[in-house]
């Protein structure tokens, strides 16, 4: 469960007087999600999401997050809303923590998705590159390469207690990566970044709504399709499933075709997009503070999803014949 920082009941319902939401009924913490602390809420109003934004978030990047959600809302993107206050401000403080309430999103994340959900996925994420294209606000990508080294140097002196070697595995990989090798001019948007499994609800097959935009930024618009190929397209044997990356990746190209360049990178970015999400999860899993409920992913996950990267060679590998993605 990813709850950080308590909440006191008196606490809380001063803090919900400043909206317009009703009386407080009960409120329970999220058992999901490692990122920041989640509350659901019910209200003589109905069902809301209360956020803190915990140790990756910092503040002044929140005008971001939330802007992003009502400019993708206003272009057809199902997301949260943030609910603003009788100030009419949506961000406000809580416990010590930047707060915002969200409403409340039906559907629920699939726990094993199959192709068909793979294709959903795939069309909404290509719906919101479409959708960001006019977001005018711009926020860098603080987890992209530069931002890989430092986590490993927090990690490395223990990341052998994980896995024999995997110290050196890492080094090897990040080495690769900073090399020189990483694309530089491929097609850049507003990405998502973290659209996992947990993030996307479905009703039935169809995707009803997008979460969690902590990790939202400008970055390659390819790099967010390799972070959901990480994320989507693997049994949970870490085997790679290519009738689900054929889904996702012809939903995607459908809606917004991949360049001939932007494919031939994929591969690279998909490796280092599982490096980024092995090295957040390996620190996280050796700093869970004490006394948080959280339940840390595994790392071990990622250096399997990474070793069939490294295997890679073309889109081929992913089970897809180019030219019907190509731009
Ligand atoms: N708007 C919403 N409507 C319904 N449920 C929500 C909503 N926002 C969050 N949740 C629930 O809270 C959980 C955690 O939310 P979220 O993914 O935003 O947290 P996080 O700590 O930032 O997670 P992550 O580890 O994915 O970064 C979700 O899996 C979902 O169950
Ligand atoms: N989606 C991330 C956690 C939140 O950043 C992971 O699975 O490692």
């Amino acid at each position: 469960m990813a709850v950080y920082t308590d909440v006191a009941a008196d606490e809380l319902a001063d803090f919900l007087s400043h909206f317009e939401l009703g009386e407080l009924l009960s409120y329970k913490g999220i058992a999901e999600g490692v990122e920041n602390s989640n509350f659901l809420l019910h209200t003589s109003s109905g069902y809301f999401i209360l956020t803190l934004y915990e140790k990756r978030v910092a503040r002044n990047e929140l005008p971001f997050f939330l802007g992003l959600m009502a400019h993708l809302a206003s272009r057809g993107i199902i997301c949260p809303q943030p609910l603003k206050n009788k100030s009419g401000e949506a961000l406000s403080e809580l416990a010590g923590r930047p707060a915002v309430i969200i409403n409340f999103l039906e559907g629920i994340w699939p726990r094993k998705p199959n192709a068909a959900h793979c294709a959903g996925v795939g069309q909404a994420l290509a719906k919101m590159h479409l959708a960001g294209r006019d977001f005018a606000m711009t926020r860098p990508n603080a987890l992209s390469v530069s931002g890989w080294r430092p986590l490993f140097d927090q990690a490395a002196s223990r990341a052998d207690e994980l896995q024999h070697g995997l110290a050196d595995f890492l080094r090897a990989e990040l080495d690769y990566l900073e090399g020189g090798v990483w694309p530089k001019n491929l097609p850049q948007g507003v990405i998502h970044a973290d659209l996992f499994p947990d993030n996307v609800f479905f009703l039935g097959e169809k995707v009803s709504g997008l979460i969690d935009f902590t990790f939202a930024c400008n970055d390659m618009l390819a790099y967010d399709v390799a972070i959901c190929l990480n994320a989507w397209c693997f049994e949970s044997d870490c085997s790679f499933n290519v009738t689900k990356a054929r889904a996702f990746l012809n939903a995607y190209g459908r809606e917004r075709a991949l360049s001939e360049a932007e494919q031939a990178a994929l591969p690279l970015l998909a490796r280092g997009a599982a490096l980024r999400f092995l090295l957040t999860r390996l620190v996280d899993f050796l700093n869970v503070p004490p006394g948080a409920l959280v339940r840390p992913k595994d790392p071990l996950e990622y250096v399997r999803k990474l070793r069939f990267q490294q295997s890679v060679a073309s889109m081929r590998d992913y089970g897809v014949e180019t030219s019907g993605l190509v731009a």
